[in-house]
C-alpha cells in the first residue's frame, strides 16, 4: 500500500518497459496549443528525483526524469511557449510558460552530461519507455518542505517500489562523473 505520493508512475506500478520503444512525443499539459517535443530513440537512466529543481506533477513528492541525447530532441509545436527556468543552472530546463511542465533540459556547458537533455517520460503520449530504476536526491525532498521525520518511511516505500534510494545520483552515475573529472584533472589517464 502506498501511503506517500511518490509519483503517479511509481505508485501505480510501472507499465512494462518495451524493448522496442524508439522514442515518441512529449506533450505539455495545455489543453490548447500544447508544446510538443519529439525524442528520437529511447531514454536512459530513468529515475525518480527528489530535488527542488525537477518538475513534479501535482501532489507528487518526486519527479520522474531521464536523459536523451540533445541531438535527438526536436521541438515540434508551440516552441514559442517555452522559457528557460533558471539560465544559471547546469540543466537548462525549458518549461511551458502556460502550464509549467518542463519539456526538455539540455546540458550545454562542459560537464560529464554535456550533450544530454533531461526529460520527463510521463509526458510521452506513447507508452513503453524504460522504467525508473533508482531514486536520486532523496534527502532533497526536505528542501521542499517534506517532513524529515518521515524519511525512513519514504526510503522504505521507494525500496518496496524497486527504486533504491540515494542522496545524490546512483553509484554508477557518480562513478562516471568522478571518472570524467579525474581524466580532466590528469589524476587518471585520459
Ligand atoms: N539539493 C538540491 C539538489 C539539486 C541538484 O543537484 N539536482 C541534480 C539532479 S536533477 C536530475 O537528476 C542536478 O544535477 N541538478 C543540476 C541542475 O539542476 O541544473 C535541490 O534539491 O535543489
Ligand atoms: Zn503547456
Ligand atoms: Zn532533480
Amino acid at each position: 500500500m502506498s501511503s506517500i505520493a511518490i509519483h503517479p508512475a511509481v505508485d501505480s506500478g510501472f507499465r512494462a518497459t518495451d524493448a522496442a520503444f524508439t522514442g515518441g512525443t512529449l506533450v505539455c499539459k495545455c489543453t490548447s496549443n500544447p508544446v510538443k517535443v519529439r525524442i528520437k530513440g529511447d531514454i536512459a537512466h530513468n529515475h525518480a528525483c527528489g530535488c527542488t529543481k525537477c518538475w513534479k506533477p501535482e501532489g507528487a513528492v518526486f519527479s520522474v526524469v531521464a536523459v536523451a541525447p540533445t541531438e535527438s530532441v526536436e521541438v515540434l509545436e508551440n516552441g514559442d511557449k517555452l522559457a528557460v527556468v533558471d539560465p544559471a543552472a547546469l540543466i537548462q530546463r525549458h518549461a511551458c510558460k502556460q502550464c509549467g511542465v518542463h519539456m526538455y533540459g539540455p546540458v550545454e556547458r562542459e560537464h560529464p552530461f554535456q550533450g544530454l537533455s533531461f526529460v520527463h517520460p510521463e509526458r510521452f503520449q506513447e507508452s513503453g519507455w524504460a522504467k525508473p530504476t533508482f531514486a536520486a536526491f532523496v534527502s532533497s525532498i526536505i528542501e521542499s518542505g517534506f517532513d524529515p521525520a518521515k524519511m525512513d518511511a519514504v526510503r522504505a516505500q521507494l525500496k518496496a517500489s524497486g527504486l533504491e534510494p540515494y542522496d545524490c545520483l546512483s553509484p554508477g552515475l557518480m562513478d562516471y562523473i568522478a571518472t570524467w573529472t579525474a581524466k580532466k584533472s590528469g589524476a587518471l589517464a585520459a
